[in-house]
């Protein structure tokens, strides 16, 4: 078992090092982009599919609520959260409709609509992401492996260099924490 967890942690670590290297670029110009958008009246909608969807609700959570700075409150929403319009949705246009049908209701243009998807090929966030674009919005995509097809269809993807999912989700919540305090710390300097 100890070499099992030593492994994990290391090829973990190894992902990390790998977003310093590669990625510290995309990653503050996500902070610039949801930075000046906030500044500008606009908000965050944040979607994904299992971990991914409680990545979106902890990314939702540290703009609305805090993350470090005392400070207003951010307007945010995750789209993964309301079972009700999720079932809805799900039960009379289908699943891959979950998110599309959501960003069709709430975004307006200049918002910031991103995705997360470790294979970059989750087509419920795929067919959101789409609207989101032709709706005028700026969009995102935390993604993983090659970027998938959602990697085409953003306008800034920040996709972690692994193939591993679980290691891609903690890239995706090392970025999202970073992006959170690089967001606080323009806004509320
Ligand atoms: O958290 C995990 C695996 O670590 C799973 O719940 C995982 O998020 C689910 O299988 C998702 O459906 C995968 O979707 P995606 O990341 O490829 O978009
Ligand atoms: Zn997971």
């Amino acid at each position: 078992m100890i070499d099992d967890i030593t492994a994990q942690l290391r090829a973990g670590r190894q992902v990390l090092e790998a977003l310093e290297r590669e990625l510290a670029d995309r990653i503050a110009s996500f902070a610039k982009l949801l930075a000046d958008s906030l500044a500008g009246g606009r908000k965050l909608l944040v979607m994904g599919n299992g971990g991914s969807a409680a990545d979106a609700q902890h990314f939702a959570a540290e703009i609305v609520g805090r993350f470090k700075l005392e400070r207003r409150g951010l307007p945010a929403v995750a789209l993964t959260t309301d079972t009700s319009i999720l079932t809805a949705i799900g039960n009379d246009y289908g699943f891959d409709a979950i998110f599309r049908r959501q960003v069709e209701a709430l975004a307006d243009e200049g918002d910031v609509v991103v995705g997360i998807s470790t294979s970059g090929n989750s087509r419920n966030v795929q067919e959101a992401l789409l609207l989101a674009r032709e709706r005028g919005c700026r969009t995102v995509g935390l993604l993983g492996r090659t970027g998938g097809s959602i990697r085409d269809i953003v306008e800034l993807d920040l996709t972690v260099p692994s193939a591993d999912t679980p290691r891609i989700q903690e890239g995706h919540i090392a970025i999202i924490h970073i992006v959170c305090d690089l967001v606080e710390k323009r806004l509320f300097p």
